[in-house]
């Protein structure tokens, strides 16, 4: 099995002042037993790369265009984000699927990207509040995940996260027994696919992860990890997510 993931999404906030946060994280856990992945705005990827030098953690982008160069004014490509120091991008987030009408195929094309580039894909599912209350979660959740994993993607390149959108950033969560729900109908979904090796893509929760509710989520069936937004800017938040992580690693 692949160590779990704590990955943290910066989103539209972090400046250079905030590198001492990458300096808390290393010096409060210097040997995370989870992997540990910083998403910050890609202004800050390359100086952060060399603040975190060889402390383990990994960094990636928060969104990449489907072509590798070109003339896409104001768009980052995935070797761009490689050569910056990133192994990793999130691809699909919902809030790029609403700010910029990204669909299943727009995502599928930038995770297929970043795949091309070595970068591992971090892939965004999730049902809006109305889709749930219709019943509707498990067929959006199937579609997307059926629509935005490129034939190139494997259990080693490739993580998927469970971001319910009416959870992000709102301080709600699903209850344990929906997030289990969910997560297990991606590992069958993933399984009809890669078969044998389905256990080994990593599947995150994400959607007001915080220090004191990370215990329990981490301890249902087939949650990796996370993905955090807010809770990840600073590290004695972020820290403790880790650490809850790490122990429901042993
Ligand atoms: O990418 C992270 C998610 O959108 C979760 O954000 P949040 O932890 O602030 O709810």
């Amino acid at each position: 099995m692949p160590r779990k993931l704590a990955a943290g999404n910066w989103k539209m906030n972090g400046m250079a002042a905030s590198l001492a946060e990458i300096d808390a994280l290393v010096k409060a856990h210097p040997s995370p037993a989870c992997e540990v992945l910083i998403c910050p705005p890609a202004t800050l990827i390359a100086q952060m790369a060399w603040k975190v030098g060889k402390n383990p953690i990994a960094l990636g982008g928060q969104d990449c265009h489907s072509e590798a160069s070109g003339a896409h004014t104001g768009d980052i490509s995935a070797p761009m984000l490689a050569d910056a120091g990133a192994s990793y991008v999130i691809v699909g987030h919902s809030e790029r699927r609403a700010d910029h009408r990204e669909t299943d195929v727009d995502v599928a094309a930038k995770a297929r990207a970043a795949h091309a580039a070595g970068l591992t894909a971090v892939i965004c599912v999730g049902e809006t509040e109305a889709q749930r209350d219709a019943g509707e979660t498990l067929a959006i959740i199937g579609a997307q995940l059926a629509g935005s994993l490129p034939e190139s993607a494997t259990p080693a390149n490739s993580v998927v996260a469970y971001e319910p959108v009416w959870a992000i950033g709102t301080g709600r969560t699903p209850t344990l027994e929906q997030i289990g729900e969910v997560h297990g109908f991606l590992r069958a979904e993933l399984a009809k696919r890669f078969e044998g090796t389905a256990a080994d893509m990593r599947l995150l929760y994400g959607g007001s992860v915080k220090p004191s509710n990370a215990a329990e989520i981490f301890a249902v069936a087939d949650v990796d990890g996370a993905l955090v937004g807010g809770a990840s800017l600073k590290a004695d938040d972020f820290g403790p997510i880790v650490a809850a992580l790490g122990a429901a690693s042993a």
